[in-house]
């Protein structure tokens, strides 16, 4: 899987030594790594590549933001008629991504059949599941569905962010730069060197707390509940803000606001007076079963970027967290990107 990852994030580097030799160093990070990151879960999840799964990544986003624009008005009366092109284009664009992520199952159960082997990916377990009666088709299109989107948004967002945050704090910048140095130097990236990569996790988990790429996590009462004498009814739905928890200076102190990744140099809090008060990943139960492969894939993408280029933020870059869903930047990251 490292491999994989490298190769793909290798590719979009090239290219950018190519546009940087055409004259051109301004990239829109946040669209160049959301590319990258989906193409690395659509092969390291479900095994598709090239034009089938351009063509996938796509549909999927497309429908994100179909549903993004109807699931606005959730709960307005008549939301359905106000909403009825979107709710239209999310359905058809829906039917045209089953039925591609159905091809590609179906091609795979073809091939076990003539004796190939089901694949290591998500897939290939997926089906191995199905072999003994657990999921029907649709379930199996449904858990790829949630993989891609649950996958790569968050994967890169928080890329982005870091991206944001270390061009304007270059002194950060070089610090990660000589971790990488000393840790992986010329050799082949490696996951199990990842680990050795203390600084980057300290970064990894101040962007997360300041810019939580999931910005809620969601629960249901199943039973009254009294919080200090007032009643949350049982079945009501809780949505827990993330970024306001994240931000909270009685939480955090007066430094809350500030970029200050040693807060987490030996604290898993980061120096959080409640240790539920950090929660990028959720909590209990539900927690996020994709952090560790997303531990891997950020560190992965930040080795190699900051041993090549150095990165600087574009005078047109117009700071506006938004929140769609996800927490992205409202009008894109333009970067300006210089090999070292
Ligand atoms: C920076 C990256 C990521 C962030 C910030 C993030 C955040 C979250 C959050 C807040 C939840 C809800 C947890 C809760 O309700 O307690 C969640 C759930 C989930 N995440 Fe992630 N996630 C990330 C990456 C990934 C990746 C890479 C994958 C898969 C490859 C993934 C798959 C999932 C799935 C399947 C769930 C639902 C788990 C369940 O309901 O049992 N996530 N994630």
């Amino acid at each position: 899987m490292t491999n994989m990852m490298v190769e793909s994030i290798s590719n979009m580097l090239d290219r950018w030594t190519i546009q940087i030799n055409s004259g051109n160093p301004e990239f829109d990070m946040e669209s160049e790594i959301i590319g990258t990151a989906g193409e690395i879960i659509a092969k390291t999840s479900f095994g598709v590549t090239g034009e089938n799964g351009v063509q996938v990544l796509k549909n999927l986003r497309a429908v994100q933001f179909a549903l993004f624009n109807s699931n606005r008005y959730v709960g307005v009366p008549f939301s359905n008629i106000l909403n009825f092109k979107q709710n239209v284009k999310a359905k058809e664009l829906g039917r045209e991504i089953d039925g591609r992520l159905l091809s590609f199952i179906n091609e795979r159960k073809r091939s076990l059949v003539k004796g190939g082997d089901q694949g290591h990916d998500l897939l290939g377990m997926l089906i191995k599941a199905d072999h003994t009666g657990n999921f029907t088709a649709k379930e199996l299109v449904d858990e790829c569905k949630t993989f891609f989107f649950a996958g790569h948004e968050t994967t890169a967002l928080a890329l982005t962010w870091t991206f944001m945050l270390l061009a304007i704090h270059p002194e950060w910048q070089d610090s990660i730069r000589e971790e990488i140095r000393q840790v992986i130097g010329d050799s082949k990236i490696e996951y199990n060197k990842l680990g050795g990569l203390k600084k980057m996790s300290w970064v990894m988990n101040e962007v997360l707390r300041l810019y939580p790429p999931a910005p809620n996590a969601q629960r249901q009462a199943r039973t009254d509940i009294d919080v200090n004498g007032r009643v949350i009814r049982n079945g009501t739905n809780i949505w827990i803000d993330l970024v306001a928890m994240h931000h909270d200076v009685e939480l955090w102190g007066d430094d809350v606001n500030e970029f200050k990744p040693e807060r987490f140099d030996g604290d898993l809090y980061g120096g959080c007076k409640n240790k539920m008060g950090f929660m990028p990943f959720g909590f209990g139960g539900r927690m996020c079963i994709g952090r560790n492969l997303t531990t891997m894939e950020y560190k992965i993408v930040l080795s190699l970027v900051l041993s090549r280029f150095e990165i600087t933020v574009s005078p047109g870059y117009r700071h506006s967290p938004t929140h769609m869903l996800s927490l992205r930047p409202g009008y894109g990251l333009p970067l300006i990107v210089r090999p070292l």
